[in-house]
């Protein structure tokens, strides 16, 4: 494993400064998230959900009317507004996630990425071949690049108010692969997959290029005041266990690794990270997930398709899950919401350990915002402990 020295700490305007950034933030009023991911069974388990700034609310799509995709992105006045929307609308939400995408990350290796309204993200020059990879750029500058990400979470800290606390986010190393070597999203992996295949070394080359983008802005986001991370591995469940094992997981355990320590390197006392690596749902790789000293990762983010009793027995106890409603299940009316909510969080409860209630994925854009605000009331009723 690796040590501190092996690290280049990123050249960030808050190096220095990080704890005068975060003396200026109210305090924390809702601590639930954060103990439930230091393994406490808390009271009731802390909701969020993922997407949760997006395409069902209506002043989302109000801003989005004048607003590019990336625009929104990019302006740190428009994200912190978005990542408020869904706060301001629904005080029953324990945490935040900064506005922002994953694509981000080959945008500062320097690939276009659009946002095409009906299509999805959309990369008009694909990495095809190893030859393609001289076109990224070399040494990445977080802070020149991505630095509105930085700028975007020092505000919105101050405009939660100590509300609940924000997340910051990256991609994982094999999705972002997939999205710059696919062209955009993908029914068969064609070209990202073939990659593992034909050419196994350089993916690894690429996918630790990736990695150490992707571990640097999540040091960023942390010393602008982000206050607990996630890993988003949307496209884990496309390769074999194998291939997880192999390709996926080596990248993410190095961000993890590099994050944490950095930030002692620099005295700050460190966040809790998420790993959602969705539809690795193998018995062997829940055993490789299993302990946070070594993948660095203290919970896990877990899709609908898992049981959560049987992934604990999987797991063990020194990890702490996320997860797992079906996000279709905001569909389901209030009386089929309420019924879901409440069987879901009995095996929750029988599974023990930290238990951050959130959806198995993304919530959808058809889901109806009082439907949203009826499921968050149901998890506040049924995940609390006797
Ligand atoms: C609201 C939104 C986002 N991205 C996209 C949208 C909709 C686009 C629009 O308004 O036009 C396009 C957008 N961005 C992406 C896609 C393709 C995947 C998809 O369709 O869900 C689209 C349409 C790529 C992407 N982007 C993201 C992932 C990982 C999670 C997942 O698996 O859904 C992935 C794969 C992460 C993401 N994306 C976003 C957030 C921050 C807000 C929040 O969670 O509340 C986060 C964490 C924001």
């Amino acid at each position: 494993m690796s040590t501190s020295s092996e690290y280049t700490i990123p050249n960030l305007i808050n190096v220095d400064k990080w704890r005068e950034i975060e003396q200026s933030f109210p305090p924390l009023k809702n601590d639930l998230l954060l103990r439930a991911a230091r393994g406490e069974e808390t009271e009731r388990a802390p909701v969020w959900v993922m997407r949760q700034a997006g395409r069902y609310l209506p002043e989302f799509l109000e801003v989005r009317k004048s607003h590019s995709f990336f625009e929104c992105c990019q302006t740190p006045s428009i994200a912190s507004q978005l990542t408020l929307q869904p706060i301001d609308r629904y005080p029953r939400l324990d945490a935040s996630i900064i506005f922002c995408d994953i694509l981000v990350v080959p945008q500062a290796l320097g690939m276009e990425v659009l946002m095409e309204p009906s299509k999805g993200p959309v990369l008009p020059a694909p990495i095809r071949t190893p030859s393609d990879l001289s076109r990224l750029n070399q040494d990445v500058d977080v802070q020149k690049e991505l630095g509105y990400l930085f700028e975007a979470i020092t505000l919105t800290r101050k405009g939660l108010g100590g509300r609940v606390p924000l997340i910051g986010f990256c991609g994982a190393p094999w999705t972002l692969m997939a999205y710059m070597c696919e062209g955009g999203g993908s029914k068969t992996f064609e070209s990202s997959k073939s990659w593992l295949y034909k050419y196994p070394k350089e993916s690894k080359e690429l996918l630790r290029k990736v990695a150490d983008v992707c571990a640097d802005l999540l040091v960023g986001q942390v010393l602008a005041g982000a206050q607990m991370l996630q890993v988003f591995d949307s496209w884990a469940g496309e390769l074999t266990p194998y291939q997880y094992a192999e390709f996926a997981l080596p990248p993410c355990i190095y961000i993890s690794h590099k994050v944490k320590s950095i930030l002692k390197q620099l005295g700050h006392p460190g966040v809790a990270i998420t790993l959602f690596a969705k539809g690795a749902n193998a018995p062997s790789t829940f055993k490789l997930l299993s302990d946070p000293k070594v993948t660095g990762y203290d919970t896990l983010g877990l899709d609908w398709t898992v049981d959560p009793v049987e992934v604990r027995e999987y797991v063990g106890r020194k990890v702490n899950l996320q997860g797992n409603f079906d996000p279709t299940v905001l569909y389901g009316g209030k009386e089929g919401i309420e019924k879901e909510v409440e069987r879901l969080s009995e095996r929750w409860k029988a599974a023990g350990g930290g238990w951050i209630a959130n959806l198995g994925h993304g919530i959808t854009p058809n889901v109806k915002p009082e439907d949203m605000g009826w499921f968050l009331e149901c998890v506040h009723k049924y995940s609390k402990r006797a």
